[in-house]
């Protein structure tokens, strides 16, 4: 697949016009690929396209790519996460012509051909080709080793009897429910054919694809879960997922009960701890300091991450910990008890509560400290922030504002960007 000078000057020169008419475009491209194509409905989320997200967001992409396509480089970061988030839906590489033809179909139709013309077709045909082959590239890496391979052939039974299969979905039970806090549940599963094994283990910090029927939309519909618990536990008992009762999908996670099924696809994800050289001073001395600073029920990946580096460190005192959440209330502060619990055991963690909406019989200085949105003037910069340490890591999720907000005053607290890390779940962006 080449392109020639030329057409990427076409593609570059489409530009101004992806800017102004970019939704237009992709909202002409989802209604018309999934009226003609309703298998792929499954994959996109409908919530998002009625809101106008996921249509914002593709026609983001696509100027962001009409702007770098002499530098592609500059969009590895936001096509790794692509990759992932596709591997967990299943994405197939014939699933991307699809896709390519109604894209340029959605292009002639809202540019009118005196626009789109033949030349421009052709230039974005060849731009488009050389995207999805990266993608296809990627994602083939996403589905292949062995344990991945394993977790995708599901057996032949499951596959005639059950209408629900997918080749890209192992069937799992559920084999615990847990209620965690207000309108927050934790769900245990394990997989069929799996009985008396572990299962594969995945990075603390990584989601899964839950593929579940959606009897009032007609639909089979995926969406991401992040893995709530540390690694080492969870291929033992059964990957653990914590929803909050915030949506369709949500809802029916939240009424499933014990031996009742759904499809997971193999966990992927990149919101992950790896500590670089460059925070680590030698293997005896002090640890980069970690700070997680959460809200709602975005402190499902930091719990994971930071369970499994106490599992990891044990009883290692050196690396100071900071957990940091913010809350609609106690009552909806899921996994608050086992927060208190390892305060209590391990030293060299503190952690530190605010409440947006105190409750009568919550108590400040004994079930929250801070009666407000997150403030970091009003924590302490040194052993809440560790902002004297230079090699402090800050990792951050929750609502897309909270985490720009977060992200910009530990800017100006004089925190480079190069060390926060966090993850949009969902469909959006964070710019520190
Ligand atoms: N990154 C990830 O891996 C994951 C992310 N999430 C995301 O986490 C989010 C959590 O949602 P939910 O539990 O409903 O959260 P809530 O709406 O219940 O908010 C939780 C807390 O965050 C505060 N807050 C919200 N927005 C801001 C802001 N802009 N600045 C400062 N504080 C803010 C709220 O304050 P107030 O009451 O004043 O609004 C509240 O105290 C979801 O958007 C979900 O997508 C979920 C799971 C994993």
């Amino acid at each position: 697949m080449t392109i020639t000078e030329s057409q990427i000057g076409l593609v570059q020169a489409s530009a101004p016009v992806l800017k102004d008419k970019g939704t237009d475009i992709t909202n002409h491209f989802y209604k018309n690929l999934l009226s003609s194509n309703p298998q792929l409905k499954s994959i996109f989320n409908l919530t998002n396209q009625r809101s106008g997200q996921q249509p914002f967001a593709l026609a983001s992409v696509l100027l962001e790519y009409a702007l770098h396509i002499t530098n592609p480089s500059v969009l590895a970061g936001p096509v790794e996460n692509i990759n992932h988030k596709h591997a967990s839906l299943g994405v197939t590489p014939a699933q991307y012509d699809v896709v390519g033809a109604q894209l340029l179909a959605s292009l002639e139709a809202v540019l009118g051909s005196d626009v789109f013309n033949q030349e421009m077709r052709t230039a974005w045909a060849e731009a488009y080709g050389i995207l999805a082959h990266m993608m296809i590239d990627n994602e083939k890496v996403r589905y292949t080793g062995a344990q991945r391979e394993k977790w995708l052939k599901s057996d032949a039974s499951t596959e005639k009897e059950d209408s629900s299969y997918s080749p890209y979905f192992r069937t799992c039970k559920v084999v615990d429910k847990v209620q965690e806090a207000d309108d927050v549940v934790s769900l245990r599963f394990w997989p069929e054919g799996y009985e008396g094994d572990t299962l594969p283990k995945y990075q603390a910090g990584q989601y899964i694809g839950v593929r579940v029927w959606v009897e009032e939309e007609g639909q089979w519909q995926i969406r991401q879960y992040t893995l709530s618990d540390e690694p080492e536990s969870a291929i033992k008992k059964g990957y653990r997922i914590t929803p909050k009762n915030i949506g369709m999908v949500s809802g029916i996670m939240h009424r499933l009960e014990k031996s009742d099924k759904v499809g997971l696809s193999f966990p992927q994800g990149l919101f992950t701890f790896i500590e670089s050289p460059s925070t680590r001073l030698s293997a005896d001395a002090t640890k980069a300091p970690l700070v997680f600073i959460s809200a709602g029920i975005g402190l499902t990946p930091l719990l994971s991450i930071m369970l499994d580096l106490l599992h990891e460190d044990g009883r290692d005192t050196k690396r100071a910990l900071s957990w940091i959440h913010s809350t609609r209330s106690v009552s909806l502060y899921a996994f608050k008890a086992q927060i208190d619990e390892l305060v209590a055991q391990y030293p060299q963690l503190r952690s530190r509560t605010f409440n947006t909406g105190v409750k009568k019989d919550e108590k400040k200085g004994v079930d929250y400290d801070f009666e407000s949105r997150v403030k970091l003037d009003v924590l302490a910069p040194s052993e809440d922030l560790h902002l004297d340490d230079e090699r402090t890591l800050y990792y951050i999720s929750g609502p897309i504002s909270f985490m720009n907000d977060v992200g910009k005053a530990l800017r100006q607290s004089g925190v480079p960007a190069n060390r926060m890390k966090a993850e949009v779940f969902g469909v959006g962006d964070v710019t520190f």
